[in-house]
């Protein structure tokens, strides 16, 4: 078997990936908004359990965040220990290759090796839209019945795949296609690989110290040949979008804290699909708040992006008629503390690898409202599964 050393051999955090992978250990490789660099981290324990949020521990520890959308008071969340860290801007410390222990060259084939495309196998979505059209009508009944004012409401499509898919070959594409989204793959045993590429962050605190969240709703498909300024937008969407910014502010109003700044609402685009955004942020230099964001992720997830307003009707409402479970689609995950930096997204745009890598789930939503019309909000889901199945066939 190979050896190597530093400088024979320069490793990618995509073939870490692979490795870690092939080895069944939790691992997840991303890259943040904006960046072109790529992070891969392991945690090399046999087992991960899923543990309560523990904010002031939570303000030390490294790793990688990784949560259901059912997760009642953060009870359960997946930590993944930085074990190992390692990231595309950096050569690799003599330390942590010692950790990749039998790393050799087969593993750099993952990666430098396109294999073949592969062809997406889509099944026929009749029974699922006919279900999917009467869900909708009945959350607008409920909602006109002043049951709740929004719910989001969403479903999964099986698709098979030609050939096993190359993990890090995807994930690829995802950074080439979608600059501005959060990148990432997560494997944890028994829980699959979940790859996406998400436009929403959840809760962020970079070096400077700025806390941010953001009110993202209203989708449309971002037509190719206009600009973003371009863009108009229904009263329906505009209150939609409002919705998920009160839900915000009414947090920030939960804990005291006046000194957050707003911008928005505006346009942005989000792969094939432009979106209502409006961007909060705290300077916490000037505010002294140590847990902002495990105190803003306890209060915002899940979101009336993902979920609806009120919370606990909506909730109610999708538990009882939507019919599957999400699963992780719709949690949240991202990075803790690594390079001083915590950036944790909503787990949207995504898809569930099964182990045989030639089936895969994917998940779409979207937000209903008293106007919203069934047939568009199932062609709403469609355009949203686009943006993940794009970056595999
Ligand atoms: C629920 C999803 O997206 C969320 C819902 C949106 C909407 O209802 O318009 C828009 C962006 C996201 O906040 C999804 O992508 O599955």
């Amino acid at each position: 078997m190979e050896t190597f050393t530093t400088s024979s051999l320069t490793i990618l955090p995509t073939e870490i990936f692979e490795w870690a992978l092939q080895k069944g250990y939790a691992t997840a490789l991303w890259r943040l908004p904006d960046s072109k660099t790529i992070h891969c981290l392991i945690d090399f324990s046999e087992k991960i359990e899923p543990q309560p949020l523990q904010v002031d521990e939570f303000n030390e520890r490294k790793g990688f965040i990784f949560s259901p959308f059912e997760n009642e008071s953060l009870q359960k969340i997946f930590f993944l220990n930085a074990d190992f860290y390692s990231n595309s801007a950096q050569t690799l410390t003599a330390e942590s290759i010692f950790l990749l222990k039998d790393f050799n060259s087969k593993y750099k084939e993952f990666s430098d090796t396109p294999r073949s495309p592969v062809q997406l196998i889509l099944p026929n979505t009749d029974l699922e839209k006919t279900q999917h059209l009467h869900l909708v009508e009945k959350a607008v009944g409920a909602i006109k019945g002043k049951t709740f004012q929004k719910v989001v409401l969403s479903r999964k499509m099986k698709v098979g795949i030609s050939d096993a898919l190359q993990i890090s070959y995807v994930f690829q594409n995802l950074c080439a296609l979608y600059s501005s989204a959060f990148v990432s793959v997560v494997y944890v045993p028994n829980c699959n690989i979940w790859i996406g590429a998400s436009p929403e962050i959840l809760v962020s605190v970079d070096k400077n110290n700025i806390f941010r969240t953001m009110a993202l709703a209203g989708t449309q498909k971002y037509p190719e040949e206009a600009n973003l300024s371009e863009i108009t937008w229904t009263q329906k969407e505009i209150e939609e979008q409002a919705l998920v910014s009160r839900y915000i502010i009414n947090a920030f109003k939960k804990i005291r804290l006046r000194e957050f700044e707003e911008d928005g609402p505006r346009t942005i685009r989000a792969g094939n699909l432009a979106h209502l955004r409006t961007d909060f942020w705290v300077n916490l230099n000037e505010v002294h708040f140590p847990h902002l964001w495990q105190v803003m992720l306890g209060l915002l997830h899940p979101t009336s992006a993902v979920c609806g307003m009120p919370k606990d009707e909506s909730l109610a409402f999708i538990r009882n008629f939507e019919g599957y479970d999400r699963e992780f689609y719709s949690g949240f995950l991202g990075q803790v503390n690594i390079e001083q930096e915590t950036h944790i997204f909503v787990n949207l745009r995504c898809m569930q690898i099964l182990p045989s890598l030639q089936e895969a789930y994917v998940y779409a939503g979207g937000g209903i409202t008293a106007n919203s019309n069934p047939e568009k909000e199932w062609n709403e889901t469609a355009l949203k599964m686009e943006t993940i199945l794009k970056a595999i066939g």
